[in-house]
């Protein structure tokens, strides 16, 4: 154990009946770091994140936030931590003011405090035309994108060392989403140490400082966004978009005139991760193939996070979406050539 972590988890094991959720993950995360934890639906990021704020207790595997043991003292542990749930906030009755100065008052702060915290993060989260704006109930009186970004904001009405967010983005319009990605970092900066559960790998990719991306369970990548990119800083993407029905031109190795480093399957789309020196032989290739109508279309530029990611993750299972922007990654099969 590291004395400078604010949080570290290790060979964190729990099952549901034959379901290993979580398969001896360890992860540690230091004050002013954001560590995104990447995974397909079902991959055990909630079941982790449980765990860190004492709503489920582990088979197996320890948790320390700061000095606390948070397995054995869930509760002194949460007051070290603080969290945003993948489930929207119950809101009902409230107006987002409100929900923030609460949450203020109940992590300590006075009542001015808790005031001027509601009033700077309404700034700062671009809600302030809805702060004074009653929820109703089934989703009543507020956006989907205006409760989630309330939920942020009762996150972090007060300082917390630790700082969990579970898909904080979900339902926030472009605009805002930035506001959001750009307050988390500061929240960093000031010195919390953040998990932030995502499923947006191009967007978190700038602003987190480590990545731990689970499959199944089991952690299969940790490191930065630029070392899990690895070699592919030097490489290029050549992404085939293949025509409805059509067949995959990039199955049969004898026909493809490059050497690609990986490949990856996801939905319609097919991405090669190529050298860069084949950028021309790529070029010549997926035009030939376009003008053959075997192919919709093509593209080639810098290999991304995205790429990196797919390919260290099984495939996600038939009809179900990992939540990522583009609509094509809802179904992946990913193949090492
Ligand atoms: N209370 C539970 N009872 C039984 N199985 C569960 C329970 N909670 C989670 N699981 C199972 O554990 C596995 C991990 O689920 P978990 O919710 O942690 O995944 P996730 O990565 O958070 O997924 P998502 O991105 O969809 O939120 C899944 O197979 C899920 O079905």
């Amino acid at each position: 154990m590291n004395a400078h972590d604010v949080l570290r988890v290790t060979g964190l094991t729990r099952r549901f009946g034959s379901v290993v959720a979580n398969d001896d993950v360890s992860l540690r995360v230091r004050p002013g770091e954001v560590v995104g934890l990447l995974g397909h639906n079902g991959a055990g990021k909630t079941t982790l994140i449980s765990q860190v704020v004492g709503l489920l207790r582990p088979d197996a595997g320890t948790i320390r936030v700061g000095t606390v043991d948070a397995v054995r003292n869930p509760a002194a542990a949460r007051r070290h931590v603080a969290l945003q749930p993948q489930a929207q906030a119950p809101l009902d009755g409230l107006t987002p003011r409100a929900a923030v100065e609460i949450a203020g008052r109940i992590r300590g702060l006075s009542q001015a405090r808790a005031r001027a915290a509601a009033e700077a993060l309404g700034a700062e989260l671009d809600i302030e035309p809805w702060l004074d704006q009653r929820a109703q109930p089934e989703g009543g009186g507020l956006s989907g994108g205006v409760r989630r970004l309330t939920a942020f904001a009762m996150a972090v009405a007060a300082p917390t060392p630790v700082l969990v967010l579970d898909e904080p983005t979900n339902d926030v319009d472009a605009a805002r989403r930035r506001l959001l990605w750009a307050a988390v970092r500061r929240r960093a900066d000031a010195g919390a140490g953040v998990l932030l559960v995502t499923h947006n790998v191009t967007e978190a990719e700038r602003i987190v400082d480590d990545l731990v991306v689970l499959d199944r369970g089991r952690v299969v990548a940790t490191g930065s966004p630029a070392r899990l990119r690895g070699t592919q800083d030097s490489a290029l993407r050549l992404e085939l978009q293949l025509a409805p029905d059509g067949e995959d031109p990039t199955t049969d190795d004898a026909t493809v005139p490059l050497t690609p480093l990986r490949r990856t399957r996801a939905g319609r789309r097919v991405l090669l991760t190529i050298p860069t020196d084949q950028a021309a032989a790529a070029v010549t290739w997926a035009g030939a193939l376009r003008e053959r109508e075997r192919i919709d279309g093509y593209s080639l530029g810098p290999a991304t996070l995205e790429d990196a990611y797919l390919s260290l993750t099984s495939p996600a299972p038939d009809g179900a979406s990992d939540g990522a922007p583009e609509p094509t990654t809802s179904r992946t099969e990913s193949a090492h050539v």
